[in-house]
């Protein structure tokens, strides 16, 4: 089993949880330096300086608007390089690694990597056919339920408490994390291949319109999204059963119900945009196992 690394500097530069905190740490001094600029600004308007020429305006713009320059400037300068040490100190803290640089072509080429979304309600069945394709055709299966859980359980992890949360909630976890996850297990499984190539079954994900765009722009293209298409009852009887033995703290009544209204209103347009697109293929998933997997084969004979 693929373990996700621990996460690297690029993750923390863009993590909102963390961001915030840096943000909130910087603040105190950021407010001392603009009340003492702004003391500065009243005493540049004293009576001090030099006396008005008749006719022309007893105020002086210029003054004003040179410090209102310089002091905005630095504080934008201070601000900045506050978050950053934050960032980087949080950073190498828990993990050590040097930044990523931020990118925007993606980190593996469609030319050699093979990206399959795998969509689907919750219990739709997903991770069954998943484990089929496996065993047929060469895949890798990246789950990101499992590697959210993996990160969640690991020792030490600063994002365990959060991704706790948010699935317990059936809500859906900030994307810097899941996107950083799965490139880290990527590059793992890629690292053992002499020639760079893979083909990866990305088992629910994307979630969300946000975390499509952000993973084709910066790790990979994907190919196309297999989709199987499960009616709610159905699901819902499944995943009750799932949770008589899986022990996963989102199988219960409660969560599941959080986890369809996430699915409909959040990850449903993911799938509707890929369809405009003419990338989805769509499967009956409301059928025996065997069934499924076989229009499964069926429809992506060609594609793949
Ligand atoms: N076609 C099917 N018919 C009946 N049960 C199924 C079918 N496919 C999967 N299951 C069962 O339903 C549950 C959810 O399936 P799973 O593959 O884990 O779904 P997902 O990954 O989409 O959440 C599992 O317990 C699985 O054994
Ligand atoms: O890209 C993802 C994938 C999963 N999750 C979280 O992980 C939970 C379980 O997802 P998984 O795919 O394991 O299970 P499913 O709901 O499809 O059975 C979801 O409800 C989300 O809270 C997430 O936040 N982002």
């Amino acid at each position: 089993m693929i373990q996700p690394r621990l996460l690297t500097r690029r993750l923390f530069q863009q993590a909102s949880p963390l961001q915030s905190l840096s943000n909130h740490a910087g603040r105190p001094i950021r407010t001392s330096i603009l009340r003492s600029q702004a003391r500065r600004s009243y005493a540049a308007s004293g009576e001090k300086g030099p006396r008005p020429i008749p006719g022309q305006s007893p105020f002086k713009i210029w003054p004003f608007l040179a410090i209102i320059l310089a002091g905005s400037g630095s504080y934008m300068l201070l601000v900045k390089s506050r978050t950053d040490m934050a960032a980087a100190a949080q950073a190498s803290k828990s993990s050590g690694q040097i930044a990523a640089p931020k990118k925007d072509t993606p980190t593996f080429s469609s030319d050699k990597v093979t990206v399959v979304f795998v969509l689907g309600g919750p219990g739709a069945g997903k991770g069954t056919q998943c484990a089929n394709l496996v065993r047929d055709y060469n895949f890798t299966h990246l789950s990101a339920g499992d590697l959210l859980r993996a990160e969640q359980d690991r020792p030490g992890s600063e994002f365990g408490q959060l991704i706790k949360d948010y699935i317990k909630d059936g809500a859906i976890v900030p994307m810097e994390v899941t996107v950083q996850l799965l490139e880290n297990a990527m590059t793992e499984t890629l690292s053992k291949t002499k020639d760079g190539k893979g083909r990866f079954l990305i088992d629910g994900f994307p979630r969300k319109l946000d975390q499509a765009v952000k993973f084709e722009e910066s790790v990979c293209k994907a190919k196309f999204v297999l989709f199987y298409d499960c009616p709610e009852d159905v699901m819902e009887k499944r995943l009750l059963k799932r949770g008589e033995t899986s022990g996963r703290t989102d199988d219960n009544a409660e969560s599941i119900k959080k986890r369809f209204k996430t699915f409909v209103e959040t990850s449903m347009p993911v799938v509707d945009t890929y369809d405009k697109e003419g990338k989805v293929v769509k499967v009956v998933a409301n059928k025996s196992p065997e069934d499924v997997y076989a229009e499964t084969k069926k429809k992506i004979e060609g594609r793949i």
